[in-house]
């Protein structure tokens, strides 16, 4: 485990937290069976699909919003349910919720955010997989904007973020050049 001792923040790297056979195992599956969906998003007033593909899961049915797009859960598979309970093991959290993103080639991507809507409470507790192809993973925090850090997140990899995190910095998915395969991400969280 490597923790990132940024400023303001709570986050911890696991590199192959899943194994790499076991890890590309999951990602056939998902690639294969989750409905993906590509939803446009209202960025400062103006319509745009989203560069990526996405997919919502959950323990019920529940909605959850960001940038106006209203997500309906589906319930969680079999393979979320696995995944969830290595993650419950290792951080003693119990994750309610999960955002699937598909990036499908270097071209897609995940602008500057923070994960920080009402429904994830005041310290917002973030576990995230990752999948198929090497992503760099951007922060930079909100109010120091020249402090930033960049972590490869690598297939079967676990980034934890939980803390203050949300409120100080913010994160993105940038775009490569390069000419790259497929990533998928498992964004497991908790809904109140
Ligand atoms: O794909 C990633 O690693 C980041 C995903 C993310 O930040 C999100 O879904 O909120
Ligand atoms: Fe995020």
């Amino acid at each position: 485990m490597q923790s990132l001792n940024l400023i303001d923040s709570d986050i911890a790297y696991y590199p192959r937290f899943i194994d790499p056979t076991t890890a590309t195992a999951f990602f056939d599956v998902f690639r294969n069976t989750v409905p993906w969906q590509q939803d446009d998003i209202k960025v400062f007033g103006k319509i745009y699909p989203q560069p990526r593909l996405t997919a919502f899961y959950g323990n019920k049915d529940k909605t959850y919003s960001y940038a106006n797009i209203t997500m309906q859960s589906r319930l969680f598979s079999e393979e979320l349910i696995k995944i969830k309970a290595l993650i419950e093991n290792k951080t003693q959290i119990d994750f309610n919720a999960c955002l699937l993103n598909l990036y499908r080639n270097g071209k897609d991507s995940n602008g500057w955010h923070s994960d920080d809507e009402k429904e994830l409470g005041d310290n917002p507790i973030i576990a995230s997989i990752s999948l198929g192809e090497n992503r760099f993973f951007h922060l930079r925090h909100k109010k120091h904007k020249e402090l930033r850090y960049k972590l490869l997140l690598e297939h079967g990899s676990l980034l934890l973020m939980k803390g203050e995190t949300q409120h100080h910095w913010h994160h993105q998915l940038p775009k490569t050049a390069k000419q790259i395969g497929e990533r998928i991400n498992l964004t497991f969280r908790v809904l109140k």
